[in-house]
């Protein structure tokens, strides 16, 4: 089994729990969706260049990095074929952590194994300002754990508003980590901010994508 691989790169990872650590992408081909917003859309089109590559040459580059934190991106990972096994294999690893940013529409249960913090899952709900809210996979809030977190990436105040309500309709700040992230230029963190304080939003945590302020928000491998 090959996967698609795009882009493979160390960075600081600018996003999620992990924010400010050493990552090591791997970022693999295409995606099930086609957000308003998507930064990353180069990565989804049919004719983009990937490197075909095995699980074991995915390993070995990571170890050539030094680096245990490894991003899984993409396009949308979960629906790479084969890619359960990827994340198996490279769990076998012990010194090596996973994590898994996906989009939401994906159901994630099936990719858990015993891997207990080692495998993390970073779930995006993209509110309507994505123009893609019909996809998400609601199931998914109820298989989440204290070592994943949910990405609400707003754009707006409704944007807010819905991602209140499902904190609230599913506990999520008492069983996982909750962000919520500025769509890029589109909606100030200020708003966000206030957001947060009329709604005396505990245990939720603005993010700001890290590598967008340290480089150009359009550069690749960063
Ligand atoms: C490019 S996606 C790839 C992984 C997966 N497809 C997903 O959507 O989670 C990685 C992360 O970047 C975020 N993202 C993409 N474009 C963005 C933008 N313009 N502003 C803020 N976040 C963005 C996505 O919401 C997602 O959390
Ligand atoms: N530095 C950096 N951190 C990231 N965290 C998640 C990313 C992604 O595109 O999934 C990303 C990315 O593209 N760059
Ligand atoms: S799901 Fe992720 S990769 Fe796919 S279009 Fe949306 S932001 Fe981009
Ligand atoms: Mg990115």
């Amino acid at each position: 089994m090959n996967y698609k691989v795009v882009e493979t790169f160390v960075s600081i990872n600018g996003e999620g729990k992990k924010s400010g650590e050493l990552a090591v992408f791997i970022r693999l081909a295409g995606c099930n969706l086609r957000c308003s917003y998507c930064d990353t859309m180069w990565a989804n089109q049919d004719d983009v260049v990937f490197k075909s590559m095995s699980k074991e040459e995915i390993y070995d580059y990571i170890k050539s990095t030094g680096v245990t934190n490894v991003t899984l991106t993409g396009g949308e990972p979960l629906i790479q074929e084969g890619v359960g096994e990827l994340i198996d294999y490279l769990l076998t690893d012990e010194k090596l952590c996973i994590e898994v940013e996906t989009n939401g529409s994906v159901a994630i249960q099936k990719f858990r194994k015993n891997h207990g913090r080692r495998l993390s899952f970073t779930m995006d709900y993209k509110g309507s300002s994505s123009l893609m809210e019909e996809k998400m996979l609601l199931k998914n809030f109820e298989t989440l754990t204290e070592h994943d977190t949910v990405k609400f990436v707003v754009g707006n105040e409704y944007d807010l508003s819905k991602a209140k309500d499902l904190i609230d309709k599913y506990h999520l700040t008492e069983v996982c980590h909750v962000f919520f992230s500025p769509i890029y230029k589109e909606i100030e963190g200020e708003t966000i901010v206030e957001f947060m304080k009329t709604n005396k939003l505990n245990k939720v945590r603005l993010q700001i994508q890290l590598h967008k302020i340290i480089w150009s928000p359009e550069e690749r491998g960063v």
